[in-house]
């Protein structure tokens, strides 16, 4: 199926959303991991964002699912379907030469050896000559210019969709890390069960996330922001409008943010000491979508006493990374489950 393709592809292959590099040419597909099927047929209606649009709004025989939901592979048939058809789009962007080409593909750090080999045959059953796996973190910190391959201790905290993955990595290894299932999906989770517990308003999922994009924050803001938003009434059972503050969606978000602080903190404690005072230099990196909610570099900053950065462009680094690691695909040869991202 790769029929037109020559060069290398970078995979991140996200819980939240799967972004395709090609070397050569950057991030040609962008899409949300999302995936409508017939329920009785099981065959595939739409794949990406027109899927994600039918969340919560799919009649009983058509099921929009999240096959990577929580950072694991939670339907494999699902995920392979879904990484063949991104292949696909990118095919079909005309930006591909012959011959198969080395697919690398980044996986949440948390997913078993299992689940791992899946994600391989997938890969090589959609065309690729071979697959190779990056963990997460490593992928986030070369995409967002950390020195990976020097003997320096750079620490970068990639908060995505189901997973935060927190990693300090030096010489091309991850030194220390920590992976917990806590990320973007349990803030919008979180805002769903406030507003249900403060309102009796049930609210979907498409609408918590706007809640936590638009007027989100790990800090309290000085401004009176407030959104309008719809649910339905859980007493009557009716369609109910409400306006929601800022403050209450910082309230509503403090367990979570605490978990992520908290898996920082364990982090850094850790950590060697040699490398502690090397990030203390260069500070503490943010990548993934959830380094976009406000003030959470803030408050790291505050709560760590180091510094924290915010890196360009957050929802790319995975997937730059990815891609850049096929430069240096000789240091993934031979690369076990238990090595990922190793050297
Ligand atoms: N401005 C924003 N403020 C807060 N959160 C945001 C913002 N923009 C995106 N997000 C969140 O970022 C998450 C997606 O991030 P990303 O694409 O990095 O995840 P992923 O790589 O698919 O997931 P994972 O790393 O768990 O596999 C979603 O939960 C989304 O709601």
């Amino acid at each position: 199926m790769f029929g037109s393709f020559s060069k290398d592809l970078g995979i991140d292959l996200g819980t939240a959303n799967t972004l395709v590099y090609v070397r050569g040419k950057g991030i040609v597909v962008r899409e949300p991991s999302v995936v409508a099927l017939h329920t009785d047929t099981k065959t595939i209606t739409a794949v990406g964002e027109q899927a994600k649009k039918m969340i919560g709004r799919t009649p009983g025989n058509i099921r929009a699912v999240r096959p990577m939901k929580d950072g694991v592979i939670a339907d494999f048939e699902t995920t392979a379907t879904m990484i063949k058809h991104f292949i696909r789009q990118a095919q079909k962007q005309r930006t591909l030469l012959p011959h198969h080409p080395n697919v690398m593909v980044c996986v949440p750090s948390g997913i078993t050896a299992v689940e791992q080999r899946a994600v391989e045959d997938a890969t090589k059953q959609a065309g690729a000559r071979e697959a190779y796996i990056i963990e997460e973190p490593f992928a986030a910190a070369i995409g967002a210019d950390l020195p990976v391959w020097e003997p320096t201790g750079s620490m970068v905290v990639d908060i995505g969709g189901g997973t935060t993955e927190v990693a300090v990595i030096s010489l091309g290894g991850i030194v220390t890390s920590r992976s917990i299932r806590v990320a973007g999906d349990e803030m919008d989770d979180a805002i769903i069960q406030y507003i249900k517990r403060m309102y009796n308003l049930m609210i979907g999922e498409r609408t918590s996330e706007q809640l936590k994009m638009d007027i989100g924050s790990a800090l309290p803001t000085s401004a009176a922001e407030s959104m309008e938003i719809r649910g339905r009434d859980l007493v009557t059972g009716l369609p109910k409008t409400l306006a929601i503050t800022a403050e209450e969606i910082t309230e509503a978000l403090t367990d979570t943010v605490n978990s992520i602080v908290e898996a920082v903190k364990v982090t850094l404690e850790k950590c060697p000491p040699e490398l502690s005072a090397d990030i203390m230099d260069r500070g503490i990196v943010l990548t993934g979508g959830g380094a976009l909610l406000r003030n959470l570099d803030r408050l790291l900053a505050r709560e760590t006493g180091m510094p924290v950065i915010v890196a360009e462009n957050p929802l790319d680094c995975v997937a730059i990374g990815t891609g850049r690691a096929l430069e240096n695909i000789h240091m993934f040869k031979g690369r076990g489950s238990s090595s990922r991202g190793k050297r």
